[in-house]
């Protein structure tokens, strides 16, 4: 990898957000590869005076902070930093033993164990901001999709080209050697999991498995890894305030990647364009439900379906707006999409997202729209709305076909009474206008299965009465970066 050239020196120095842009934009429209570690470390260095060490402060009283006028990024802040990575990733590799074109399993783990040595003992790994390789070389600070970004940007550095960043929903590894069939763990995952770096992704371990997107993760271009860390940038200051210019040039940097066509195969960053567009709409640009809509497709066209998050970046969507039934319609495709895997130990975050929905966002949507009188006395709310209660159905059958074969359970009792809440809140009247019949079962409407049925009601009212709903919260503070914590526990890395 050529080092800093006349051609990234001349953006120098970066005043403003459309510097930056020309810069990305250059660097991505060279022939030669754009320069990962180069690129890192310079939104690193933007985001940690924008975020972190804020030169200006900003008056927490008002609700409008005052925002700095964008940092001066200097050429040699970030030449310092270039060398730093540069030579501790050479100095630490003797290239004579690997002489192949291609990357070796060996030299794999030997450049993980060189980024995983240069991380502090003991620190918050889900803390904001750590995804950089500005903080890895300011403050030796690394979370796990960062620890897998510098490995690959390591094998850059080294030369290689077989080196790729794979990304999953939760989880981040690395794709090399010829026609890129070699997996390897190089980073950790979750709290408390012993970490495999070094051993390979199987089609055993990957088989039905959230975790490695049943062999179906985003395997990264050079492209699609600036992408990446251009979707890893973290705007906020604090759980309640952004910084305005981070976000700005978050989404900025977003469609100029969507523009060239970098965001095709990365459903995730759609959905991060789609969430930044809400918050700011970009006048003739797609519509945030347009660009989730993208991002559905791109998991159709490239993943085979396999992904869930760009369902629940949908339906978190439209549960904001209060567009019901497109929020459940979103949430029924959701679980259809997760009952083809078996949930394991290591899928807590989309379990987190499933009882969210499930035992939160939807009792509140039922609540809201059971106090609304005008919509309830016509019989336009979802209550009375079959296709509406079809996909509720759909969300419940598929969240129970997901806990089936499944080696640990999903559901237990606070899903049940969640449950019985809000299917109690539909009208009876609904279940008379939708087919639920399996393919090949027998139509049978005979007598005694409307008998079964009242029965069945009976039951279902007198277990309303009996089961006390407790007030649910106002939902989890929604993931922002690629890893998030409410408490970031601090945890041993065993490094
Ligand atoms: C619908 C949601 C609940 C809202 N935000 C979600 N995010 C926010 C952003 N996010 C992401 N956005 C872009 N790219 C990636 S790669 C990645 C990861 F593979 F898990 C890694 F690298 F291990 F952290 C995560 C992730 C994770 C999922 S899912």
């Amino acid at each position: 990898m050529a080092g800093i050239r006349d051609r990234e020196k001349r953006h120098f120095p970066l005043q403003q957000i459309q510097d930056v842009v020309n810069l990305f934009k250059d660097q991505l429209s060279d022939s030669d590869e754009p320069n990962l570690a180069f690129l890192s470390i310079v939104l690193g260095s933007i985001e940690h005076i924008l975020t972190v060490n804020r030169a200006v402060p900003y008056n927490k009283d008002a609700s409008k902070c005052i925002e700095p006028i964008f940092p001066v990024i200097q050429l040699d802040t970030i030449q310092a930093l270039y060398a730093k990575f540069v030579t501790l990733v050479k100095s630490s590799v003797d290239l004579t033993r690997y002489p192949g074109e291609f990357a070796t399993r060996e030299l794999v783990k030997r450049v993980s164990d060189v980024i995983w040595s240069g991380l502090t003992r003991a620190y918050y790994k889900d803390r904001a901001h750590l995804q950089s390789l500005y903080s890895f070389l300011t403050g030796n600070k690394l979370d796990c999709f960062g620890v897998a970004f510098g490995v690959v940007a390591a094998f850059q550095v080294l030369g290689y080209k077989d080196v790729h960043l794979a990304l999953s929903e939760d989880h981040a590894w690395v794709v090399f050697g010829k026609d890129l069939k070699e997996t390897a763990e190089v980073t950790w995952h979750g709290k408390g999991n012993e970490d495999k770096r070094g051993q390979p992704i199987t089609v055993g371990v990957a088989e039905k498995n959230w975790l490695y997107l049943n062999g179906q993760p985003v395997i990264c271009s050079r492209e699609i890894e600036v992408a990446a860390i251009v979707s890893a940038i973290n705007p906020s200051i604090n759980a309640t305030t952004d910084s305005v210019e981070m976000g700005a040039l978050q989404q900025e940097l977003l469609w100029q990647l969507y523009d060239m066509g970098h965001l095709d195969k990365y459903p995730m960053a759609l959905g991060n364009l789609g969430d930044l567009e809400e918050l700011c709409p970009t006048l003739e640009r797609p519509l945030p439900v347009q660009i989730f809509e993208k991002a559905i497709e791109s998991s159709k066209n490239y993943y085979n379906e396999q992904h869930v998050y760009p369902y629940t970046y949908l339906g978190a969507y439209h549960c904001r707006k209060g567009n019901y039934r497109e929020a459940m319609k979103a949430w029924a495709d959701a679980a259809s999409v997760i009952k083809k895997y078996n949930y394991t130990r290591e899928d807590e975050e989309i379990y987190k997202e499933f009882l969210e929905i499930a035992n939160d966002l939807l009792p509140n949507m039922m609540k809201s729209v059971a106090g609304e009188n005008a919509s309830r006395l016509h019989g336009t709310s979802i209550l009375h709305d079959p296709e509406a209660y079809a996909n509720f159905l759909r969300f419940y059958d598929g969240i129970c076909q997901w806990e089936e074969d499944s080696p640990t359970p999903v559901l237990h009792i606070t899903w049940a009474k969640q449950l019985v809440f809000s299917l109690g809140k539909f009208d009876p009247k609904v279940r008379n206008y939708i087919d639920i019949h399996g393919e090949g079962e027998e139509e049978d409407d005979d007598e005694e299965d409307e008998e079964e049925e009242e029965e069945e009601e009976e039951k279902r009212r007198d277990l309303e009465k009996k089961v006390p709903q407790k007030e649910v919260s106002k939902g989890r503070k929604r993931k922002r970066s690629h890893k998030n914590s409410e408490n970031g526990d601090e945890y041993e890395t065993n490094h």
